[in-house]
Protein backbone atom coordinates (compact mmCIF):
# COMPACT_ATOMS: atom_id res chain seq x y z
CA UNK A 1 0.00 0.00 0.00
CA UNK A 2 3.31 2.38 0.69
CA UNK A 3 4.16 1.38 -2.35
CA UNK A 4 1.33 2.66 -4.23
CA UNK A 5 1.21 6.03 -2.62
CA UNK A 6 4.75 6.71 -3.24
CA UNK A 7 4.38 6.01 -6.93
CA UNK A 8 0.91 8.56 -7.20
CA UNK A 9 2.97 11.03 -5.90
CA UNK A 10 5.94 10.64 -8.06
CA UNK A 11 3.80 10.52 -11.71
CA UNK A 12 4.16 12.87 -14.10
CA UNK A 13 2.16 14.71 -16.27
CA UNK A 14 2.42 18.30 -18.97
CA UNK A 15 1.30 21.00 -16.98
CA UNK A 16 1.10 24.52 -19.43
CA UNK A 17 0.20 27.14 -16.34
CA UNK A 18 -0.68 26.97 -12.56
CA UNK A 19 -2.99 30.37 -11.94
CA UNK A 20 -3.08 31.26 -8.64
CA UNK A 21 -6.14 33.35 -6.99
CA UNK A 22 -9.25 32.62 -9.12
CA UNK A 23 -12.16 32.77 -7.99
CA UNK A 24 -14.59 31.58 -11.13
CA UNK A 25 -13.35 28.34 -11.13
CA UNK A 26 -15.62 26.16 -8.29
CA UNK A 27 -16.19 27.54 -4.48
CA UNK A 28 -13.94 30.20 -3.10
CA UNK A 29 -10.16 31.12 -3.73
CA UNK A 30 -8.83 28.44 -5.95
CA UNK A 31 -5.97 27.81 -7.94
CA UNK A 32 -6.39 26.35 -11.22
CA UNK A 33 -3.68 23.85 -12.54
CA UNK A 34 -3.81 23.54 -16.78
CA UNK A 35 -3.31 20.22 -18.64
CA UNK A 36 -2.03 20.02 -21.72
CA UNK A 37 -4.16 18.11 -24.28
CA UNK A 38 -7.63 18.03 -25.27
CA UNK A 39 -10.36 15.82 -28.19
CA UNK A 40 -12.11 18.75 -28.91
CA UNK A 41 -11.14 21.54 -31.32
CA UNK A 42 -13.59 24.39 -30.27
CA UNK A 43 -13.49 27.13 -32.51
CA UNK A 44 -13.64 29.63 -29.53
CA UNK A 45 -11.75 27.94 -27.39
CA UNK A 46 -9.46 30.43 -24.75
CA UNK A 47 -6.82 28.16 -24.54
CA UNK A 48 -5.70 27.39 -27.28
CA UNK A 49 -1.98 26.09 -26.17
CA UNK A 50 -4.17 23.55 -24.77
CA UNK A 51 -4.95 21.08 -26.77
CA UNK A 52 -2.12 19.25 -28.22
CA UNK A 53 -0.97 17.24 -25.87
CA UNK A 54 3.10 17.63 -26.62
CA UNK A 55 4.30 21.07 -25.38
CA UNK A 56 4.00 23.81 -27.82
CA UNK A 57 6.39 26.70 -28.96
CA UNK A 58 4.94 30.13 -28.56
CA UNK A 59 6.65 33.35 -29.98
CA UNK A 60 5.21 36.60 -29.74
CA UNK A 61 6.95 39.05 -31.93
CA UNK A 62 5.85 42.34 -30.17
CA UNK A 63 8.45 41.36 -27.53
CA UNK A 64 11.17 40.42 -29.26
CA UNK A 65 13.88 42.56 -29.47
CA UNK A 66 15.82 41.94 -32.57
CA UNK A 67 18.00 39.81 -33.92
CA UNK A 68 20.81 42.91 -34.36
CA UNK A 69 20.64 43.68 -30.49
CA UNK A 70 19.91 40.02 -29.43
CA UNK A 71 19.24 36.77 -31.75
CA UNK A 72 20.71 34.34 -28.84
CA UNK A 73 17.22 31.94 -30.33
CA UNK A 74 18.85 31.60 -33.54
CA UNK A 75 22.37 30.50 -32.06
CA UNK A 76 20.68 28.56 -29.63
CA UNK A 77 18.58 26.38 -31.94
CA UNK A 78 20.49 23.45 -33.63
CA UNK A 79 17.45 21.86 -35.94
CA UNK A 80 17.71 24.98 -38.38
CA UNK A 81 13.63 25.53 -37.47
CA UNK A 82 14.37 29.42 -36.21
CA UNK A 83 15.34 32.03 -39.53
CA UNK A 84 15.50 35.43 -39.77
CA UNK A 85 12.77 37.67 -41.15
CA UNK A 86 13.08 41.49 -41.11
CA UNK A 87 15.38 41.67 -37.65
CA UNK A 88 12.86 39.16 -35.91
CA UNK A 89 12.96 35.38 -36.15
CA UNK A 90 9.94 32.95 -37.87
CA UNK A 91 9.42 29.31 -36.91
CA UNK A 92 9.82 26.61 -39.35
CA UNK A 93 6.86 24.65 -36.59
CA UNK A 94 7.50 21.47 -39.20
CA UNK A 95 11.17 21.51 -38.47
CA UNK A 96 10.63 22.14 -34.49
CA UNK A 97 11.40 19.19 -31.50
CA UNK A 98 10.03 21.16 -29.13
CA UNK A 99 13.13 21.20 -27.36
CA UNK A 100 12.59 24.29 -25.80
CA UNK A 101 16.00 25.69 -25.74
CA UNK A 102 15.19 28.66 -27.53
CA UNK A 103 12.76 29.69 -24.92
CA UNK A 104 15.07 29.02 -22.19
CA UNK A 105 17.86 31.14 -23.51
CA UNK A 106 14.81 34.47 -24.73
CA UNK A 107 15.73 37.32 -22.63
CA UNK A 108 12.48 38.78 -23.06
CA UNK A 109 10.18 35.66 -23.03
CA UNK A 110 9.09 36.68 -26.14
CA UNK A 111 9.69 33.11 -26.62
CA UNK A 112 7.92 30.52 -24.39
CA UNK A 113 7.22 26.80 -23.96
CA UNK A 114 3.83 25.84 -23.46
CA UNK A 115 4.02 22.38 -21.16
CA UNK A 116 6.14 21.52 -18.59
CA UNK A 117 6.43 17.76 -17.60
CA UNK A 118 5.59 17.91 -13.33
CA UNK A 119 4.95 15.44 -10.63
CA UNK A 120 2.11 15.13 -8.41
CA UNK A 121 4.36 15.93 -5.36
CA UNK A 122 5.75 19.23 -7.67
CA UNK A 123 2.51 20.84 -8.53
CA UNK A 124 1.17 19.96 -5.18
CA UNK A 125 3.65 22.23 -3.11
CA UNK A 126 3.34 24.50 -5.25
CA UNK A 127 -0.92 24.90 -4.84
CA UNK A 128 -0.44 24.21 -1.17
CA UNK A 129 1.88 27.31 -1.32
CA UNK A 130 -1.86 29.12 -1.06
CA UNK A 131 -3.56 26.94 1.62
CA UNK A 132 -4.33 29.54 4.29
CA UNK A 133 -6.59 31.21 1.38
CA UNK A 134 -8.20 27.73 0.93
CA UNK A 135 -8.86 27.51 4.29
CA UNK A 136 -10.34 30.88 4.94
CA UNK A 137 -12.98 30.87 1.25
CA UNK A 138 -13.57 27.33 1.03
CA UNK A 139 -11.08 26.92 -1.95
CA UNK A 140 -9.28 24.84 -3.15
CA UNK A 141 -7.03 23.44 -6.36
CA UNK A 142 -9.34 22.61 -9.71
CA UNK A 143 -7.91 21.04 -12.38
CA UNK A 144 -8.83 22.44 -15.94
CA UNK A 145 -6.90 22.20 -19.39
CA UNK A 146 -7.44 21.55 -22.22
CA UNK A 147 -9.39 18.53 -21.17
CA UNK A 148 -7.93 17.10 -17.40
CA UNK A 149 -9.35 13.60 -18.66
CA UNK A 150 -6.85 12.98 -21.30
CA UNK A 151 -4.20 12.55 -18.81
CA UNK A 152 -6.42 10.85 -16.17
CA UNK A 153 -4.17 8.94 -14.43
CA UNK A 154 -2.28 11.76 -13.65
CA UNK A 155 -5.17 13.74 -12.78
CA UNK A 156 -6.80 11.45 -10.68
CA UNK A 157 -3.46 10.72 -8.76
CA UNK A 158 -3.25 14.58 -7.92
CA UNK A 159 -6.70 14.90 -6.71
CA UNK A 160 -6.39 11.75 -4.67
CA UNK A 161 -3.32 13.47 -3.16
CA UNK A 162 -4.76 16.37 -2.58
CA UNK A 163 -8.21 14.94 -0.72
CA UNK A 164 -4.95 13.56 1.64
CA UNK A 165 -3.42 17.10 2.20
CA UNK A 166 -7.01 18.13 3.25
CA UNK A 167 -7.74 20.50 -0.36
CA UNK A 168 -10.98 20.86 -1.67
CA UNK A 169 -11.08 19.78 -5.24
CA UNK A 170 -12.71 20.35 -8.24
CA UNK A 171 -12.50 19.60 -12.46
CA UNK A 172 -13.21 21.44 -14.73
CA UNK A 173 -14.50 19.30 -18.10
CA UNK A 174 -15.84 19.05 -20.94
CA UNK A 175 -17.08 15.40 -20.68
CA UNK A 176 -15.79 13.65 -24.05
CA UNK A 177 -13.88 10.81 -22.44
CA UNK A 178 -14.35 6.98 -21.79
CA UNK A 179 -16.89 6.83 -18.98
CA UNK A 180 -13.78 4.53 -16.84
CA UNK A 181 -11.84 8.11 -16.91
CA UNK A 182 -14.60 10.86 -15.88
CA UNK A 183 -15.58 7.64 -12.93
CA UNK A 184 -11.95 7.78 -11.83
CA UNK A 185 -11.35 11.20 -11.27
CA UNK A 186 -14.38 12.24 -9.91
CA UNK A 187 -14.07 9.51 -6.63
CA UNK A 188 -11.25 12.22 -5.59
CA UNK A 189 -13.41 15.48 -6.83
CA UNK A 190 -15.86 17.63 -4.66
CA UNK A 191 -17.23 19.83 -7.46
CA UNK A 192 -17.20 18.99 -11.10
CA UNK A 193 -17.99 21.70 -13.38
CA UNK A 194 -18.93 20.12 -16.26
CA UNK A 195 -19.62 21.64 -19.78
CA UNK A 196 -22.84 21.36 -22.28
CA UNK A 197 -21.80 23.17 -24.95
CA UNK A 198 -25.25 22.11 -27.65
CA UNK A 199 -27.74 19.68 -27.90
CA UNK A 200 -27.42 19.66 -31.34
CA UNK A 201 -25.48 16.74 -32.59
CA UNK A 202 -24.76 18.16 -35.96
CA UNK A 203 -23.55 21.72 -34.79
CA UNK A 204 -21.75 20.12 -32.12
CA UNK A 205 -19.68 18.11 -34.31
CA UNK A 206 -19.12 21.26 -36.45
CA UNK A 207 -18.23 23.66 -34.23
CA UNK A 208 -16.26 21.45 -31.68
CA UNK A 209 -14.81 18.39 -34.09
CA UNK A 210 -16.79 15.94 -32.23
CA UNK A 211 -20.05 14.23 -31.75
CA UNK A 212 -22.04 15.02 -28.30
CA UNK A 213 -23.16 11.55 -27.94
CA UNK A 214 -20.68 10.53 -25.66
CA UNK A 215 -20.82 13.81 -23.79
CA UNK A 216 -24.02 13.45 -22.92
CA UNK A 217 -24.23 9.61 -22.14
CA UNK A 218 -21.67 10.38 -19.54
CA UNK A 219 -23.63 13.35 -17.69
CA UNK A 220 -26.34 10.97 -17.18
CA UNK A 221 -24.16 8.53 -15.96
CA UNK A 222 -21.97 10.92 -13.35
CA UNK A 223 -25.20 12.29 -11.74
CA UNK A 224 -26.62 8.72 -11.17
CA UNK A 225 -23.30 7.29 -10.27
CA UNK A 226 -22.62 10.39 -8.21
CA UNK A 227 -25.97 11.76 -6.81
CA UNK A 228 -24.46 13.54 -4.31
CA UNK A 229 -21.75 15.18 -5.77
CA UNK A 230 -21.99 19.22 -6.75
CA UNK A 231 -22.17 19.34 -10.20
CA UNK A 232 -22.03 22.91 -12.17
CA UNK A 233 -23.20 22.30 -15.96
CA UNK A 234 -21.43 25.28 -17.69
CA UNK A 235 -22.25 26.71 -21.55
CA UNK A 236 -19.70 28.67 -23.03
CA UNK A 237 -22.65 31.15 -25.37
CA UNK A 238 -20.92 31.24 -29.05
CA UNK A 239 -22.68 33.49 -31.21
CA UNK A 240 -24.08 32.30 -34.10
CA UNK A 241 -23.64 28.85 -32.57
CA UNK A 242 -25.60 28.14 -29.67
CA UNK A 243 -26.68 31.60 -28.28
CA UNK A 244 -30.80 31.29 -29.30
CA UNK A 245 -33.71 30.27 -26.60
CA UNK A 246 -33.82 27.07 -28.29
CA UNK A 247 -30.35 26.14 -27.88
CA UNK A 248 -30.14 26.64 -24.55
CA UNK A 249 -33.58 26.09 -23.43
CA UNK A 250 -32.63 22.32 -24.99
CA UNK A 251 -29.84 21.92 -22.51
CA UNK A 252 -31.89 23.18 -19.55
CA UNK A 253 -33.95 20.31 -21.05
CA UNK A 254 -31.36 17.67 -20.75
CA UNK A 255 -30.27 18.67 -17.56
CA UNK A 256 -33.64 19.24 -15.54
CA UNK A 257 -34.55 16.46 -12.87
CA UNK A 258 -31.03 16.14 -11.71
CA UNK A 259 -31.34 17.68 -7.82
CA UNK A 260 -27.77 17.88 -7.52
CA UNK A 261 -26.99 20.02 -10.76
CA UNK A 262 -26.76 23.66 -10.88
CA UNK A 263 -26.42 25.51 -14.40
CA UNK A 264 -24.39 28.79 -15.01
CA UNK A 265 -23.96 30.69 -18.42
CA UNK A 266 -20.65 31.97 -19.47
CA UNK A 267 -20.32 35.00 -22.11
CA UNK A 268 -18.09 34.49 -24.99
CA UNK A 269 -14.84 36.46 -24.91
CA UNK A 270 -11.85 36.80 -27.25
CA UNK A 271 -8.94 36.59 -24.45
CA UNK A 272 -7.39 33.84 -26.12
CA UNK A 273 -7.09 35.11 -29.85
CA UNK A 274 -3.29 36.65 -29.63
CA UNK A 275 -2.62 32.85 -28.22
CA UNK A 276 -3.66 31.56 -31.80
CA UNK A 277 -1.02 33.47 -33.97
CA UNK A 278 1.67 32.88 -30.87
CA UNK A 279 1.21 28.97 -31.44
CA UNK A 280 0.79 29.16 -35.76
CA UNK A 281 -2.85 28.97 -35.86
CA UNK A 282 -5.91 30.43 -37.41
CA UNK A 283 -8.64 31.76 -35.43
CA UNK A 284 -11.68 31.08 -36.74
CA UNK A 285 -13.90 33.23 -35.04
CA UNK A 286 -12.07 36.38 -36.05
CA UNK A 287 -13.96 40.14 -35.56
CA UNK A 288 -16.47 38.02 -34.30
CA UNK A 289 -18.69 40.68 -31.49
CA UNK A 290 -18.79 39.62 -27.93
CA UNK A 291 -21.81 39.00 -26.85
CA UNK A 292 -23.93 41.60 -26.09
CA UNK A 293 -24.95 41.96 -22.01
CA UNK A 294 -28.60 42.63 -22.53
CA UNK A 295 -28.72 39.28 -24.76
CA UNK A 296 -26.94 37.45 -22.01
CA UNK A 297 -28.97 38.98 -19.51
CA UNK A 298 -31.94 37.28 -21.11
CA UNK A 299 -31.00 34.38 -21.87
CA UNK A 300 -29.70 33.60 -17.75
CA UNK A 301 -32.89 35.04 -17.25
CA UNK A 302 -34.23 31.84 -19.29
CA UNK A 303 -32.04 29.68 -17.97
CA UNK A 304 -32.67 30.68 -14.74
CA UNK A 305 -36.68 30.36 -14.64
CA UNK A 306 -36.56 27.29 -16.61
CA UNK A 307 -34.56 25.59 -14.24
CA UNK A 308 -36.45 26.97 -11.11
CA UNK A 309 -39.57 25.68 -13.05
CA UNK A 310 -38.75 22.06 -12.95
CA UNK A 311 -37.23 22.36 -8.94
CA UNK A 312 -40.62 23.21 -8.31
CA UNK A 313 -42.59 20.84 -10.08
C1 LIG B 1 -10.76 26.16 -21.45
S1 LIG B 1 -12.04 25.12 -20.85
C2 LIG B 1 -11.15 23.76 -20.16
C3 LIG B 1 -12.05 22.68 -19.61
C4 LIG B 1 -12.75 21.79 -20.64
N1 LIG B 1 -11.94 21.49 -21.76
C5 LIG B 1 -14.07 22.41 -21.09
O1 LIG B 1 -14.19 22.83 -22.25
O2 LIG B 1 -14.96 22.46 -20.25
C6 LIG B 1 -12.63 25.96 -19.36
C7 LIG B 1 -13.91 26.73 -19.57
O3 LIG B 1 -13.67 27.83 -20.43
C8 LIG B 1 -14.77 27.98 -21.30
N2 LIG B 1 -14.35 28.71 -22.49
C9 LIG B 1 -13.40 28.35 -23.37
N3 LIG B 1 -13.25 29.31 -24.32
C10 LIG B 1 -14.14 30.28 -24.03
C11 LIG B 1 -14.46 31.54 -24.64
N4 LIG B 1 -13.84 31.97 -25.72
N5 LIG B 1 -15.43 32.29 -24.06
C12 LIG B 1 -16.07 31.86 -22.93
N6 LIG B 1 -15.80 30.70 -22.30
C13 LIG B 1 -14.84 29.92 -22.85
C14 LIG B 1 -15.18 26.55 -21.57
O4 LIG B 1 -16.50 26.49 -22.10
C15 LIG B 1 -15.06 25.95 -20.20
O5 LIG B 1 -16.23 26.17 -19.44
S1 LIG C 1 12.07 24.54 -29.48
FE1 LIG C 1 14.10 23.74 -30.04
S2 LIG C 1 13.86 23.05 -32.16
FE2 LIG C 1 12.10 24.32 -31.71
S3 LIG C 1 12.69 26.33 -32.46
FE3 LIG C 1 13.24 26.25 -30.26
S4 LIG C 1 15.37 25.57 -30.19
FE4 LIG C 1 14.59 25.15 -32.26
S1 LIG D 1 16.04 35.31 -28.18
FE1 LIG D 1 14.00 36.19 -27.94
S2 LIG D 1 14.33 38.39 -27.98
FE2 LIG D 1 16.18 37.44 -28.78
S3 LIG D 1 15.87 37.44 -31.00
FE3 LIG D 1 15.17 35.48 -30.24
S4 LIG D 1 12.97 35.78 -29.88
FE4 LIG D 1 13.88 37.78 -30.10
S1 LIG E 1 -13.08 21.35 -24.84
FE1 LIG E 1 -12.30 23.02 -23.58
S2 LIG E 1 -10.07 23.01 -23.85
FE2 LIG E 1 -10.95 21.68 -25.42
S3 LIG E 1 -11.05 22.97 -27.21
FE3 LIG E 1 -13.04 23.10 -26.17
S4 LIG E 1 -12.91 24.83 -24.72
FE4 LIG E 1 -10.82 24.32 -25.42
Amino acid sequence: MAGANHQDKNKYGIVFNIQRYSVHDGPGIRTIVFLKGCPLHCRWCANPESQSLQPELAYNDHKCIGIQECGYCLKACTTGAIREKDDKIVIDREGCNHCGQCAEICPSRALNMYGKTMSVDEVLNLVEQDSSFYSRSGGGITLSGGEPLVQSEFAAALLKEAKKRRMNTAIETCGYADWDRLERVCEYTDTVLYDIKCIDRAKHKEYTGVDNEIILENFKRLCERFPDKSILVRTPVIPGFNDSEGDIGAIVEFIKGYPNVKYELLAYHRLGEPKYTYIGKDYTLKGMAPMQEERMAALKRLASEKMKKESNS
